[in-house]
Parts: structure tokens; C-alpha cells; sequence
């Protein structure tokens, strides 16, 4: 992998000194790289190159964004993750994702680009959330960084990775450094709690004392060890996706790509999650996720892409969820 895609042992130092500096239970089983709590400064506008309309706003600028939070927002139940005190992550160094001119045509719908020459950069640390009507292309768009599919035209590049030209047999090794989270959890029925988060661990040839040393934790960290020999129709929906969280989490991955992981959550339960995520995000690992959650995306304050019919309409720091009718 590419040189900012760092140790494990350095991503574990990582987790553990930022968790300190919050006075929390240390991370151990998520993280790598610069903290992004710790990254100084404002962003440069960091768009891809070339004719793209893609906008951004950053906080080194006088402009206001368009939706700038106003001075009294509602009350809203992810006010404890309003990210006022995130630092905007620095646009600088190498991408951990880069989209080029990317285009992608399902052949079922062959006049119908599900993203039409996308071109932006997401830097190690970030946490971005994708928005957009229904159909918008959201998931197709994280469904290119795991290599679930290949641009039609364009590169995509991962870690420094140029994943239109990767290999198939290479694949499984890109999707040991990406944790993915799902509406759907996605847990193995036939698997207890700690059986689904250990199942990670040893389809990548993890030694059984890894796996008996990281699971626990793992599932300490996200409040369900007592829970480990339960099956999934055992627990509650937000039990089972800390379940996926913890699963996307227990390799440490540098980068996290989630697909509307609280769809199916109320709000209070919705939170929990976030609150991983922010959490595993504060330790230096990327975050990427598509929602529909406009008060989760008002509240939280980080970088929103919007798509709009395969389009990149704005692309803005400390953005909010934007001016859609019902999605
Ligand atoms: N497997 C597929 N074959 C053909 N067309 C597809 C396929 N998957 C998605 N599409 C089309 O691509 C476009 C983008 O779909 P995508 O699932 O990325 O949107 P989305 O923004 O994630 O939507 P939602 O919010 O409903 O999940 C849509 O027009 C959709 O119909």
C-alpha cells in the first residue's frame, strides 16, 4: 500500500494517544495515520484538476458558505457531535482517494451515467458524508472505492492504488485496508457476535492469538462484550450494526466507507453509531458516508459532497445537508 496507509502497530500508538487527549477508553482496534482532531489549519481548495463543477468552500476563505449554521440552530440529538472543534483537515500530501475524470455506465442503463466525470481528492483524516436525491449515484460512488465495480472511464485511485487497472487477484487485499458498514449489517446469521468480528480476522490469515487478544477489545470498545456469544436475531438493530462497526474496525483499517449505516436506526440509536464513527474518525482513519440523514449532516459540520444525477453539485468544508425537497 501506499507509504501514508501506516503501520498497524502505528495506527494502535495512534488511537490510544488521541483517546488520552479526549480523556476516553483508548481505541486501540481503529485508526492510523495523522490525527485528524490534531491537523492544524485550514483547507486549501482541494477539488480534482481539470473543467469540473465541483465547489469548495474552505475556512480559509471570507466567503459564508451557503448554508452556513446559523447563530441559534434547532436542538438537534447530534448536538454532542457537532464537530465545531474538528480542525478542517489539510488538503495537502497524497489523496487517501483520488476520482479522475471518472465515469460510470451500468449496461443496463447505457445512456444513463450513474456518475458522469467525477473528479475530487479525499484526504487521510477526513470525514466526508455523500448526499443526494435517491438515485443520485451515492452508492455506485462508494461502490468504486472497494472495487465492488470498475470505471467505465477515469482512474480511481485508493491509496495511492489505481484500482481501474488493479488486478482482481489483488482486490481482496485492497479490502483489507477499507472497513465497510452497511443499512443492512450485513452479519452472518450462523455466527455468534464474536464469531462475526473474529470471521474478519481470520479470512485475512490473522493467527488465533490476534484474533483471541483483538475481538474482545474490539467489542469492549463498542459497548457488546457481554454480548459476544449472542447471535445476530438475538439483538437489537443498533446492536447488531456496533456488531458490523466493530467488524469494519477490528483489522484498523485507514479508511471506512459506510453506506447509509444508520438508514435503518431511529435517531437515539443513530447517535450511538455516529458516535463510533466520529470516534474511530478522531483516530486518524478516513471516513466516507452516503446518507439521507439531513439532521446528522447539519449538526456534525464536516465535509459534504453533493451528487446530483451523477453530478458533483457542491462540494463543501463544514457543510450542511443542502436545499433538497423530501429525498
Ligand atoms: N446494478 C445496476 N444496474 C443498472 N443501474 C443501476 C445499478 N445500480 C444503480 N443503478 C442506477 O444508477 C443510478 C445511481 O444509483 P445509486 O444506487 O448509486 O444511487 P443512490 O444515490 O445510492 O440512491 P439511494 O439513495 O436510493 O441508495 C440510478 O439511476 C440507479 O438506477
Amino acid at each position: 500500500m501506499a507509504t501514508h496507509f501506516r503501520s498497524n502497530e502505528q495506527a494502535g500508538e495512534d488511537a490510544t494517544q488521541a483517546a488520552e487527549a479526549e480523556g476516553v477508553e483508548a481505541p486501540t482496534a481503529a485508526g492510523e495515520g495523522t490525527s485528524a482532531s490534531a491537523a492544524p489549519g485550514a483547507a486549501d481548495a482541494g477539488a480534482g484538476e481539470g473543467p469540473d463543477p465541483v465547489h469548495v468552500v474552505t475556512a480559509k476563505t471570507d466567503i459564508t458558505p451557503v448554508d452556513a449554521p446559523s447563530a441559534n440552530p434547532a436542538p438537534s440529538v447530534y448536538d454532542p457531535l457537532r464537530g465545531d472543534d474538528v480542525a478542517v483537515v489539510p488538503h495537502t500530501g497524497t489523496p487517501t482517494i483520488s476520482f479522475r475524470n471518472v465515469t460510470l455506465i451500468y449496461p443496463a442503463q447505457p445512456n444513463k451515467p450513474a456518475l458522469d466525470d467525477i473528479s475530487l481528492d479525499i484526504y487521510p483524516g477526513e470525514f466526508v458524508f455523500v448526499v443526494g436525491h435517491s438515485g443520485s449515484g451515492k452508492s455506485t460512488f462508494l461502490r468504486l472505492l472497494t472495487r465492488e465495480i470498475r470505471a467505465t472511464k477515469g482512474q480511481v485511485l485508493v491509496a495511492g492504488q489505481d484500482l481501474t487497472k488493479m488486478r482482481n487477484w489483488k482486490v481482496p487485499y485492497l479490502r483489507r485496508q477499507i472497513g465497510t458498514v452497511f443499512q443492512d449489517f450485513k452479519l452472518l446469521p450462523d455466527k455468534t457476535v464474536y464469531g462475526n468480528v473474529a470471521f474478519a480476522l481470520e479470512c485475512i490469515g490473522k493467527p488465533k492469538s490476534v484474533v483471541k487478544a483483538q475481538v474482545p477489545e474490539v467489542l469492549r470498545l463498542v459497548g457488546l462484550a457481554e454480548k459476544m456469544d449472542n447471535y445476530p436475531d438475538q439483538l437489537s438493530g443498533g446492536e447488531q450494526q456496533r456488531v458490523s462497526v466493530a467488524r469494519a474496525m477490528v483489522n484498523r483499517p485507514p479508511l471506512l466507507v459506510c453506506d447509509e449505516p444508520t438508514g435503518n436506526l431511529d435517531p437515539a440509536i443513530s447517535l450511538g453509531i455516529m458516535k463510533l464513527l466520529d470516534r474511530i474518525n478522531r483516530t486518524g482513519t478516513t471516513v466516507v458516508m452516503a446518507t439521507h440523514d439531513r439532521e446528522m449532516v447539519d449538526s456534525m459540520r464536516r465535509r459534504v459532497i453533493a451528487l446530483e444525477a451523477g453530478h458533483v453539485v457542491r462540494d463543501q468544508e463544514r457543510g450542511g445537508y443542502g436545499f433538497y425537497g423530501s429525498l
